[in-house]
């Protein structure tokens, strides 16, 4: 096999893009590449059903899997034990520094929902996690602030981008790599000795899953991976997200199927929200209010969460909490209202018996920490507590109808002016960014432009009278847009017009796109060299 390297050259890209790397790279390309795409087809083919009225359940054929009461996953790895704070951030040099030194228990260094992944984003952030473990990733900035890691750091968890992504800097035989494995490939070659030699391991949260197929792929890899590099089998561990609507119904299967690896399930639940827009938008009962109003404690959500803890520690793998989007603010009483918000948040995920969240700023850690030391104590987690009695039905999981709130133009123009400011950074190279004191990332974006089309898709009746229509939705964008670029350089008023472009491209057609990020990528975040390597 050929491959060649389309992507440029920069400073020390040579240490991360290393012939041993990338021949381990093509390998696994040469091994899976056809398994994922024909698993994406398998997608593909789910969608299209949903779109004729049909609904997902519990799989018949691995009921079996399910019943039998004996099966657990591996015990928890060094580094994994005690996850009581996770926080989680893209692997840029000075959010890696400040990352592993906020006090969390780990890291989820994100190439997936908190990345742009332009590909100095993707090599250098592989090249501040080398370097952040050989401790020698410390820096002054420009401000003459130095950032130096301390002495007690998060365990590192990196979050490879999803199957439906590629990379496009990276050729194999002519068509761009599976960016999963890029991401995964890459950390694993030149990272799990050095977190084996430090007592930790080469760990990774999987995004994005749809089946438990999809995470029998991700089995084989890590076998296959193992035996490449001689590592021992069980090496690897990784933590699912539940995010979409569909891996719900597979918990169990999940867990089943990366038993050996598997480090227990994540509640993703922005992905898991833009999921079930994307599957059942079509259908009127499907129908949600306004973002704010599609809280943790809604039927469907809350149903989802419930199983989530139940399925986990019948197995006796970890729950982890998902991420309240509240970050904190300069102004000391919106910062006390937000702080009081995740605090809320995580206090219902601990008493459910999950054992450990998520948080998206460091200054949000000891609230989070708080919270989780009430309940867990001196007790590293709370895998001892069963939620046998908990029951979740598949109406359940898909009781959407049972949502209160309303549609208002409020919501509305929020979702227009957050997905156009989204997609804007996300096209200048930046992955996750506060707007009006809520993290946005890939997956809030998603949410916003495919609320913005399931609204219009169903002429959904505003609060105030009225409805959503293509002239209010055109006329908001029009107006975001021309705020935005007031805002600008005349440089970068070219990008706001293009992420205008995106949003009309995504929200406002006849279809619903999968996911913006495929088409913006193949398309905008481009690779601008002709083949800078090859063999
Ligand atoms: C749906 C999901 O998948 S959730 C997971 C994916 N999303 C994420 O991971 C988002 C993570 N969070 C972030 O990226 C950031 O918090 C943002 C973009 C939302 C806000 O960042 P900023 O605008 O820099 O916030 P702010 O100015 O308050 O930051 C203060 C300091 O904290 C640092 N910081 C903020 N968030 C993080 C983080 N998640 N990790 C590490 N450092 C962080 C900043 O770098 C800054 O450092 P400095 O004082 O040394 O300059
Ligand atoms: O990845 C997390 C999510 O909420 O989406
Ligand atoms: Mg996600």
């Amino acid at each position: 096999m050929r491959y060649e390297i389309i992507g440029p050259m920069a400073e020390r890209f040579d240490e991360v893009l290393t012939p041993e790397a990338l021949e381990f790279l093509v390998a696994l390309d040469s091994e899976f590449a056809a398994r994922r795409v024909a698993l994406l087809d398998t997608r593909r083919a789910r969608r299209d059903r949903y779109a004729t009225g049909q609904l997902p359940d519990f799989l018949p054929e691995t009921a079996a899997v399910r019943d039998d009461p004996t099966w657990q996953v591996a015990p928890p790895a060094p580094g994994l034990v005690d996850r009581r704070v996770e926080i989680t951030g893209p692997p840029d040099r000075k959010m890696t520094i400040n990352a592993l030194n906020s006090g969390a228990k780990v890291w989820l260094a994100d190439f997936e929902d908190a990345t742009a992944p332009t590909w100095h984003n993707v090599i250098n952030g592989q090249l501040n996690l080398i370097d952040a473990l050989d401790r020698r990733i410390d820096f002054t900035d420009a401000r003459g602030k130095r950032y130096a890691l301390g002495e007690e750091l998060a365990t590192i968890v990196v979050r490879p981008r999803g199957w439906h992504l590629v990379e496009k800097g990276i050729v194999v035989d002519g068509r761009p790599i599976s960016a999963s494995l890029v991401d995964f490939g890459l950390y694993l070659f030149h990272c799990a000795r050095r977190q084996l030699d430090a007592g930790r391991g080469p760990y990774f949260y999987l995004p994005k899953l749809e089946s438990h197929r999809e995470a029998r792929l991700w089995n084989d890899i890590f076998v296959f991976a193992q035996r490449y590099i001689g590592l021992p089998q069980g090496t690897i561990r990784a933590t699912t997200l539940i995010e979409t609507i569909t891996a719900a119904f597979e918990m169990e299967e999940i867990l089943y199927e990366l038993r050996e690896h598997s480090a227990g399930l994540n509640a993703g639940r922005w992905d898991y929200i833009f999921s079930v827009i994307k599957n059942f938008g079509q259908w009127s009962d499907f129908v949600l209010p306004d973002r704010a109003e599609v809280t943790m404690t809604v039927p469907f959500m809350r149903a989802y969460t419930e199983l989530l803890v139940r399925t986990c520690h019948r197995r006796g793998a970890h729950a982890i909490g998902g991420m309240a989007a509240f970050v904190p603010a300069r102004d000391p009483q919106v910062n006390e209202t937000a702080l009081g918000k995740v605090r809320t948040d995580k206090q219902r995920e601990a008493g459910d018996g999950f054992d450990g969240s998520w948080v998206a700023h460091p200054g949000l850690v000891a609230t989070c920490r708080e919270v989780f030391d009430g309940v867990l104590g001196e007790r590293p987690n709370q895998l001892d507590r069963r939620r046998d009695e908990v029951t979740v039905t598949a109406a359940e999981l898909l009781s959407v109808d049972k949502t209160p709130g309303q549609v208002t133009e409020v919501g509305v123009r929020a979702n227009v002016a957050v997905a156009l400011r989204y997609i804007d950074a996300w096209l200048g190279g930046a992955g996750a960014v506060a707007l009006w004191n809520l993290m946005e990332d890939a997956a809030t974006a998603e949410i916003a432009r495919c609320q913005l089309w399931q609204w219009l898709h169903h002429s959904t009746p505003l609060a105030g009278g009225g409805a959503v229509t293509e002239e209010l939705v055109r006329s908001m964008l029009a107006e975001e847009l021309a705020a935005l670029v007031a805002e600008r350089e005349a440089a970068d008023r070219e990008r706001a017009e293009q992420a205008a472009r995106i949003v009309e491209e995504t929200a406002l057609g006849e279809d619903l796109p999968s996911f913006f990020t495929t088409s913006a990528y193949a398309r905008h975040l481009g690779v601008t060299r002709e083949p800078a390597l090859a063999r």
